[in-house]
C-alpha cells in the first residue's frame, strides 16, 4: 500500500473518535469530531427510537459525557433514516407498574432538563419523523435542521393525551404562542415546508450528511464566543422555562402519574396501541 494511502486512512480513521458512555449500552452512539471537537450522538434503539426507561437514562448519561469531555457542540440524530424519534415508548405508560413508571417518568424529566440546559451549543439534525417527545427532543436543542419527506410536531391531544408543562414549553420555546397553542390543540404534524414556514425547524437539508455538516456549522458561529459566559447566558434565557420542572420536580412527576393512571387515559392508549399494531402489520 501507498504511504499516502495509509497516511489518509489514518486521517479517516482519526477524523471521529467514539466515547462510549459508561454503561456499555448502544441505545445511543456518541462520536467527537477530532477536528472540530463536535459529539455527534446518535438515537440507536430499533425500530423507532420509542424512548423507554433505558434509552432515557442513556440519552441523559451520553449528554453529561459530552458536556464532561469537553466537547465544543452536541448534534442529535437517529441511525434510523426514517425516523428520528417516535416519542415515548407507549408500553412504559401501558398499566404500568408503578416503580418503573416513577424512574420513567424521572428520567423522562432528568433528560429533557439536561439537553434543554446544556452548556455547549445544540443542535438536532432531524433525518426522520420527530413525533412528539421526539419533536420535545429537537426544540430543546438551540437548532433544527430537517430532512424532507417527514412529520415533526405533537399531536397527543388526537389520542386524548393532554401533554405536561414541560411539553408545553418546548413548544413555547420555539414558536409564538399562538402558534403553538394551534398546533397542540390541533394535535398538528407539521410537514417539512409547515414547519419551516413557522420556523419550528430552521433549515432544510438533503440528507443526513448535510443536515450533519449545517448543524455543525450553527454550532461554528459560536467559536469567537466564551463557553463560559455563552453558557451561563443560554441559562439565564431559558430560567423561566425550567422553573416548575426545578423547583417541584416531585410534583410534576405525581401530577403526571396521577393522569397516566387513570382509566380514561388506559383505556384511550389501549386503543391507540392497538390501532398501532394493526397498522405496522397492514
Ligand atoms: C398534567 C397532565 C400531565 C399528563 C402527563 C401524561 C401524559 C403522557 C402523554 C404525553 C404525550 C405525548 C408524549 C409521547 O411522546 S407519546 C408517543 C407518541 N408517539 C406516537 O404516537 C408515534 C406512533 N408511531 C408512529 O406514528 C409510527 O410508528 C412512525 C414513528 C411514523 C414510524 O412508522 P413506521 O411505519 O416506520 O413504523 P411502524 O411500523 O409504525 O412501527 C414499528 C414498530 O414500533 C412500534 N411503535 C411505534 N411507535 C411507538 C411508540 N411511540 N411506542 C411504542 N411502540 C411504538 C409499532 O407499534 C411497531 O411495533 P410492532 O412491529 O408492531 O411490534
Amino acid at each position: 500500500m501507498l504511504r499516502s494511502q495509509t497516511k489518509l486512512m489514518d486521517l479517516g480513521r482519526r477524523l471521529c473518535r467514539s466515547i462510549g458512555n459508561n454503561n456499555g449500552s448502544n441505545l445511543t452512539m456518541v462520536e467527537v469530531d477530532d477536528k472540530t471537537g463536535i459529539a455527534t450522538l446518535t438515537l440507536n434503539k430499533p425500530p423507532v427510537n420509542s424512548c423507554n426507561l433505558e434509552l432515557l437514562l442513556d440519552l441523559n448519561e451520553s449528554i453529561k459525557q459530552i458536556e464532561r469531555n469537553g466537547s465544543r457542540g452536541l448534534i442529535l440524530t437517529s441511525s434510523n433514516d426514517k425516523v428520528f424519534s417516535s416519542g415515548l415508548d407507549l408500553n412504559e405508560l401501558h398499566q404500568p407498574n408503578q416503580d418503573r413508571l416513577i424512574a420513567f417518568w424521572r428520567a423522562l424529566q432528568d433528560m429533557w432538563l439536561s439537553l434543554f440546559l446544556s452548556r455547549v451549543p445544540t443542535a438536532a439534525a432531524i433525518n426522520g419523523h420527530a413525533i412528539a417527545v421526539g419533536c420535545v427532543l429537537a426544540t430543546a436543542c438551540e437548532y433544527r435542521v430537517m430532512l424532507p419527506g417527514f412529520s415533526i410536531g405533537i399531536h397527543a391531544t388526537k389520542f386524548g393525551y393532554v401533554v405536561p408543562p414541560f411539553i408545553l414549553i418546548s413548544y413555547l420555546s420555539v414558536l409564538p404562542r399562538y402558534i403553538a397553542e394551534r398546533a397542540l390543540l390541533q394535535g398538528k404534524l407539521f410537514s417539512i415546508d409547515e414547519a419551516l414556514h413557522v420556523n419550528l425547524i430552521d433549515e432544510v437539508a438533503d440528507g443526513k450528511s448535510d443536515a450533519i455538516i449545517k448543524c455543525a456549522k450553527f454550532i461554528g458561529s459560536f467559536a469567537k464566543t466564551q463557553p463560559d459566559a455563552r453558557a451561563l447566558t443560554k441559562r439565564q434565557t431559558r430560567a423561566q422555562d425550567v422553573q416548575l420542572l426545578i423547583k417541584d420536580p416531585e410534583g410534576q412527576l405525581r401530577e403526571s402519574l396521577e393522569y397516566i393512571n387513570t382509566p380514561f387515559f388506559q383505556q384511550g392508549l389501549e386503543v391507540y396501541l392497538a390501532k398501532l399494531k394493526s397498522k405496522s402489520k397492514e
